[in-house]
């Protein structure tokens, strides 16, 4: 068979990768197609981090290569974030190409430990990345990070650089502030402090900030949703009824402000016994695909209730960098692959504008 430029895209069309729930060339991956005497050189182009999966994605283009045109090309795969579109009107934040909040709607359902542990997994595939502890009641990332008596450095008075670790650029009003003074703020307060957070942190080229939110869709979620240029949103929830109900609400805030959510992961989706390895579903079964499904998100994962997953939080080194081989690791891996596949499908044109969002008490 004659090898050409459109039979090389017919044979990469057919390589659907689950992260991306799309086909190479549809993901706009292929950027050049040599065809030569010497042979064929293809040059791609991802739109998320993959250091960890190059070789995976590789193997899988040699093979299709091979099966559909017995053609063994020079495959060369790059990975390159862009800065996705956030709404018109919003000033992009210097240093940051996307930030996704991440929220939950109830509290206590894992919020902070997915936020940090996603931040590391992107990390892990070579991304650049920061965490913003948005919990101005609750910070937890300070502890969670291994970071809790750390205290930033400022420039000028005003600039405040985030406190890097595990190779995660992170900033919380936990670093700032005694958290017991944070408890009493009032919500106007509260706002003002996080704005000030985001907008004083010299954040360094990053490629991603993960934003923990505070738990629920009130005053600071709000804010956040409309004043500073959010990318996308993942929402964390327990399989419980309780917290799906709230998960609901916080996915329809985000889609009122007209933030993509990414998807849903479910956290103490099953709970795994130490000592026996005995599992069950004390939260229910199913909840968090089926909220995925019945709100048309992507269902992005879900992680066990595991000692593990507490112990290592606690210890300030979240599973993904204590157990990076480990099966929690895995998993937080694959979610933080899905998600920011997703991401780079989103548009890069900006152009939306803000629909008026009203609070109501019910
Ligand atoms: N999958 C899990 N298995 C075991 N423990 C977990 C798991 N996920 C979170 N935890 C633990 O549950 C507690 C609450 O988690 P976390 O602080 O992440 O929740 P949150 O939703 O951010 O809470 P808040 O509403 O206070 O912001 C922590 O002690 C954490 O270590």
């Amino acid at each position: 068979m004659t090898i050409t430029e459109q039979s090389i895209k017919q044979s990469l069309s057919r390589i659907e990768l689950p992260e991306l729930g799309k086909d190479l060339v549809s993901a706009n991956w292929v950027k050049s197609i040599d065809i030569s005497e010497a042979g064929v050189s293809i040059k791609l182009m991802a739109g998320f981090p993959c250091e960890q999966q190059k070789k995976h994605y590789l193997a899988l283009i040699a093979e299709q290569l091979n099966t559909d045109l017995n053609c063994q090309a020079d495959v060369e795969l790059n990975w390159q974030v862009a800065a996705h579109a956030h709404k018109a009107g919003v000033k992009s934040l210097s240093g940051v190409k996307n930030i996704i909040a991440v929220a939950s709607g109830k509290g206590g359902v894992g919020k902070s430990t997915t936020s940090a542990n996603l931040a590391l997994a992107l990390v892990a595939e070579g991304a650049s990345v920061g965490l913003l502890d948005a919990d101005i009641y609750g910070p937890s990332q300070p502890i969670m990070m291994g970071m809790k008596d750390s205290r930033p450095e400022t420039i000028d008075q005003k600039r405040i650089l985030p406190v890097k670790t595990h190779g995660v650029q992170t900033m919380s009003i936990g670093y700032l502030i005694d958290p017991e003074q944070a408890m009493v703020w009032r919500g106007p307060m509260a706002s003002g402090a996080l704005q000030q957070l985001i907008n004083d942190t010299q954040w360094q080229d990053l490629d991603y900030l993960i934003v923990d939110l505070p738990p629920g869709t009130g005053d600071i979620q709000l804010t956040l949703s409309q004043k500073v240029p959010v990318t996308a949103s993942v929402i964390v929830t327990t399989p419980q009824d309780l917290a799906l109900a709230d998960a609901v609400k916080a996915i329809s805030m985000f889609e009122k402000v007209s933030v993509p959510v990414l998807g849903v992961v479910e956290n103490m989706g099953m709970h795994i016994c130490s000592n026996c390895g005995h599992q069950e579903h004390i939260f229910g079964e199913g909840g968090g695909s089926n909220l995925a499904s019945d709100s048309h998100v992507e269902f992005l994962g879900s992680l066990p209730l595991t000692k593990q997953i507490r112990d290592d939080s606690d210890k300030g080194k979240p599973s993904v960098v204590a157990d990076p081989e480990g099966d929690v690791a895995s998993i937080y891996r694959t979610i933080a692959r899905t998600m920011s596949a997703r991401l780079s499908l989103l548009s890069k044109d900006y152009g939306q504008s803000f629909p008026k969002i009203s609070i109501t008490n019910d």
